[in-house]
C-alpha cells in the first residue's frame, strides 16, 4: 500500500536520540549478520506465491492446511537452495534467522516446524554415526515429526504407554499401542504431512522394560502417501491457534521396523537382545532440553512483533486530551499505557539476551557430554526448565497486555495480535508445561538448600544460600548490583520456606512424594523475601517513573530497531508508516460478508420474520 507516513511517526522518528541501525546490529548480534538477514528477507519475500489474495482467517479448517503445505514446500525448496548456494542461512537459533520470516508467510505455522525444528535436530543429536550417515541425507525423502506425547500422558512421560519390543528372531521392533489413552496425540506436521516419525516408546527385551527410547518410523508410503499397514493415523481438529500445524494422533498396530531403527549413538540394543545403557539415562530427553533452550530466543522474538505493533499504534492513536482544552493526545504519553508497553521491549531484550547465553551454554554442555562428562548438565536442565517456564508465561501475559494496549481495534484478526498471543500462551503448554517444569528446578533448588542446612560444602553458584542462612546478605542498594542480591535474597528465602514446609510435612509422617506436593504452591511462587523496605519501593517506583518518561522520546526508534518487515508483523496496527485507519478500512474491505449488498440470509430467514405481518 503507498502512501504517504504517518505524521506523528515521522515526528517520533526525528526524536530519537541514538542510532537505531546500531542497535539492530546489536540485535542481530553484528553488522555481518543483518546484512545476510536483510539479504534472505528479500529473497523469500519476494516470491510472489507466497502470498495470499484472501486474509487466512477467511479460509476453512482444510483450506487453510493446504495453503499452508503449498507454502511450506515453497520454503523448504528455496531452504535448500539457499543451503547449496552461497547465501549462508545463519544459525537459526539466533535472533537473526530465516525461520522468523516465516511467521508472515504462515501468519500461523509451517506445518513443517517440527520436521525441521525436531525431527532433524532429534536425529543429529541421537543417532549414531552410521545412522546419521544414511538417514541426514539432503535429498532425504523422509517427511518426519516428533512424537512423544499420548492422550492419556504428556507431562510425566515416564508414564507413556506406547512399546517397542524386540523380536530377536526378526532382528526387530514391534511397536504397538496398547489402548485408547496410549494413542500418540499432538505431533505437529502429523495429521496428514509426515511420513515418517521419531517415537517415544517403553523398550521391552525378553519381558524387561528399559524405560523410553527413541525409534524411527515410516508410517506412510513416500510414494503414494497412504497409511502403512498397522498405522492409524489421522488429524486432531482445530485449536485455539496453531491452525495450521496439522498436529495429529497415530496408533500402531504391532507394526514391524528394523532394530537399526532405534536411535542408537547413546544407548545400543545388540543383535543378540543385550542392552547398552546410556551414560546417563537423561539422555533420550536431549531434544526437550534443546527446544526449551531455543524457546526463549523465539519467545523473545515474538514479543518484539508484539512492542513494535502496540507502540507504533500507540503513535499513531490520538484519543482524549490530558488537559480538557487541548487537544487529543498519542496515547503513547499516558504513562500507563507506557507502562503497559515499554516493560515489553524491555522484556524482549532481556529473553533475547538471555536465550543467546542458554544457547551457548547448551554448546559448551553438549561439548562436554560428548567428551564423557555429564556434570553440568543437571544445571542447565534445571535453567532451561524455568527460563523456559517463565519466558513463556512472560511473553503470553505480555503480548496479550500490548493487544489489550490496542483497545478495539487489538481485538480484531488484522492487528495479528490474537495470533500472537494464540502462539506465545501455546508455549506455555507444550515442551513441558509451565507448572511440571518449575518444580524440575524447584527440585534442584531443594537440593542444595539440604547441603546448605546441613552445613555440606555448597558449589560457587549456591554460596548466596549459606550468606542466608549466615545473614549475610547486604541491605537492598536501587542499583543493578543491589537488585540482583536482592534476588538471590528471594531465592534463597523461598527455598528455606519451601525446604522446611517439606520437613514438616515429613516429621508428620507424609512420604516425601506427597510432602513434596503438599509443598508444591510454595515450590512454584515467588515472594518477597528480600531486604527491601517501604522507602526503597517508593525511590525505585520514581526511578521507574523517570525511565518512563527518558523512554518515551526513544519508544518508536526502540521498535523500529527490531527491524521486522511489514510483510512479517502483517498487522494494519503495527505498519511502519502507521496508516493505521487505511489498512483497517481496506482490510475489511476483504471481508466475505461485504460480497454481496444484501445477504442471502436477508431473503431467506430475516425478512419472512420481520416483514410478515406488515403491509
Ligand atoms: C519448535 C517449537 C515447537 C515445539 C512444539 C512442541 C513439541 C513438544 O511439546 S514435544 C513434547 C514435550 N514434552 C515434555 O516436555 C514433557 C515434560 N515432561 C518431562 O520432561 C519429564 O516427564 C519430567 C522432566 C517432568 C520428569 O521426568 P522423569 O523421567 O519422571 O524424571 P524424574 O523422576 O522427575 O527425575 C528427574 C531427574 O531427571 C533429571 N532430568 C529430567 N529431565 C532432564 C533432562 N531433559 N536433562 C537432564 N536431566 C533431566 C532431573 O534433573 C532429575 O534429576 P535428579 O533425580 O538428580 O534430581
Ligand atoms: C500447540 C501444541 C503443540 C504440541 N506439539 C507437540 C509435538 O510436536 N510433539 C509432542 O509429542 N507433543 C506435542 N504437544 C504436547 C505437549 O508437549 C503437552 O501437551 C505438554 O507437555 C503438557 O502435557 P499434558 O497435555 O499432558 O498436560 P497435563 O500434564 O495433563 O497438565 C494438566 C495440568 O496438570 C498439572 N500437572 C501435571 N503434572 C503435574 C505435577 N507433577 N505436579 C503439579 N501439577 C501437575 C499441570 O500443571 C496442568 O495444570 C503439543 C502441545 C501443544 C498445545
Amino acid at each position: 500500500m503507498g502512501g504517504r507516513v504517518n505524521e506523528d511517526l515521522i515526528k517520533e522518528r526525528r526524536k530519537c536520540t541514538f542510532d537505531i541501525k546500531e542497535l539492530t546490529h546489536i540485535i542481530d548480534c553484528g553488522e555481518e549478520n543483518t546484512i545476510k538477514r536483510k539479504q534472505i528477507d528479500n529473497y523469500i519475500l519476494n516470491i510472489k506465491e507466497l502470498w495470499d489474495d484472501v486474509p487466512e482467517e477467511y479460509l476453512s479448517h482444510k483450506e487453510r492446511y493446504e495453503n499452508a503445505i503449498k507454502k511450506a514446500f515453497i520454503v523448504l525448496k528455496v531452504l535448500r537452495q539457499l543451503h547449496t548456494g552461497n547465501i549462508q542461512i545463519t544459525d537459526h537459533r539466533t535472533p537473526t534467522n530465516v525461520y522468523s520470516i516465516q511467521d508472515g508467510i504462515f501468519r500461523n505455522v509451517n506445518p513443517l516446524l517440527i520436521h525441521i525444528g525436531l525431527f532433524w535436530s532429534t536425529i543429529a543429536a541421537q543417532a549414531s554415526t552410521e545412522q546419521q550417515a544414511e538417514w541426514l541425507q539432503p535429498d532425504s525423502s523422509m517427511i518426519g515429526t516428533y512424537v512423544q506425547t499420548e492422550l492419556g500422558h504428556g507431562s510425566f512421560i515416564r508414564g507413556i504407554e506406547t512399546t517397542a519390543t524386540y523380536d530377536s528372531t526378526t532382528d526387530e521392533f514391534i511397536l504397538h499401542t496398547p489402548r485408547l489413552s496410549a494413542y500418540k496425540w499432538w505431533p505437529g506436521g502429523l495429521g496428514n504431512t509426515a511420513n515418517a516419525c521419531l517415537v517415544m516408546a517403553q523398550l521391552y527385551i525378553n519381558g524387561t522394560c528399559h524405560g523410553l527410547h527413541i525409534f524411527l518410523a515410516q508410517i506412510r508410503d513416500f510414494d503414494t502417501h497412504k497409511p502403512l499397514p498397522g498405522i492409524k493415523v489421522g488429524e486432531i481438529g482445530p485449536k485455539m491457534g496453531f491452525n495450521t500445524a496439522d498436529n495429529g494422533f497415530l496408533g500402531f498396530d504391532n507394526h514391524r521396523i528394523p532394530r537399526t531403527n532405534m536411535l542408537m549413538k547413546n544407548v545400543q540394543v545388540l543383535r543378540d537382545g543385550t542392552y547398552v545403557k546410556p551414560k546417563h539415562d537423561k539422555l533420550t530427553y536431549g531434544s526437550m532440553l534443546l527446544t526449551r533452550v531455543t524457546l526463549i530466543s523465539d519467545l523473545a522474538y515474538q514479543l518484539s512483533k508484539a512492542a513494535t505493533i502496540a507502540v507504533r499504534y500507540s503513535a499513531v492513536r490520538r484519543q482524549s486530551p490530558i488537559k480538557s482544552n487541548e487537544p487529543e493526545r498519542q496515547i503513547l504519553d499516558f504513562v500507563s499505557q507506557q507502562h503497559k508497553l515499554f516493560i515489553t521491549i524491555a522484556s524482549s531484550h532481556v529473553y533475547r539476551v538471555v536465550g543467546l547465553w542458554m544457547w551457548n551454554s547448551h554448546k559448551r554442555v553438549t561439548a562436554d557430554i560428548h567428551e564423557g562428562n555429564m556434570g553440568q548438565l543437571p544445571e542447565l536442565h534445571a535453567l532451561a526448565c524455568c527460563l523456559k517456564a517463565i519466558s513463556s508465561r512472560d511473553a503470553s501475559a505480555l503480548v496479550e497486555q500490548c493487544r489489550l494496549a490496542c483497545g478495539g481495534h487489538g481485538y480484531m484478526m488484522a492487528s495479528n495480535l490474537p495470533q500472537i498471543y494464540a502462539y506465545t500462551t501455546a508455549a506455555v503448554t507444550y515442551e513441558g508445561e509451565y507448572t511440571v517444569l518449575l518444580l524440575q528446578t524447584a527440585r534442584y533448588l531443594v537440593k542444595f538448600w539440604r547441603l546448605a542446612a546441613e552445613h555440606k560444602p555448597l558449589p560457587q553458584n549456591f554460596a548466596y544460600f549459606e550468606d542466608y542462612i549466615k545473614k549475610n546478605f547486604e541491605q537492598w542498594r536501587n542499583s543493578p548490583e543491589g537488585i540482583i542480591e536482592g534476588f538471590k535474597a528471594i531465592v534463597a528465602g523461598k527455598t528455606k520456606a519451601a525446604y522446611d514446609t517439606l520437613q514438616c510435612n515429613l516429621r508428620n509422617g507424609r512420604e516425601f512424594e506427597e510432602a513434596w506436593n503438599m509443598a508444591s504452591v510454595q515450590l512454584t511462587n515467588a515472594s518477597e523475601y528480600s531486604t527491601i523496605s517501604r522507602n526503597d519501593i517508593e525511590a525505585l517506583q520514581s526511578r521507574y517513573e523517570e525511565l518512563l518518561a527518558l523512554i518515551r522520546p526513544n519508544a518508536v526508534g526502540l521498535v523500529d530497531a527490531f527491524d521486522i518487515r511489514d510483510e512479517v508483523l502483517c498487522s494494519t496496527l503495527g505498519a511502519y508508516d502507521g496508516r493505521v485507519y487505511e489498512r483497517m478500512m481496506e482490510e475489511a474491505s476483504k471481508s466475505p460478508l461485504n460480497e454481496d449488498v444484501v445477504n442471502e440470509s436477508f431473503h431467506k430467514y430475516i425478512r419472512p420474520v420481520t416483514m410478515k405481518n406488515k403491509l
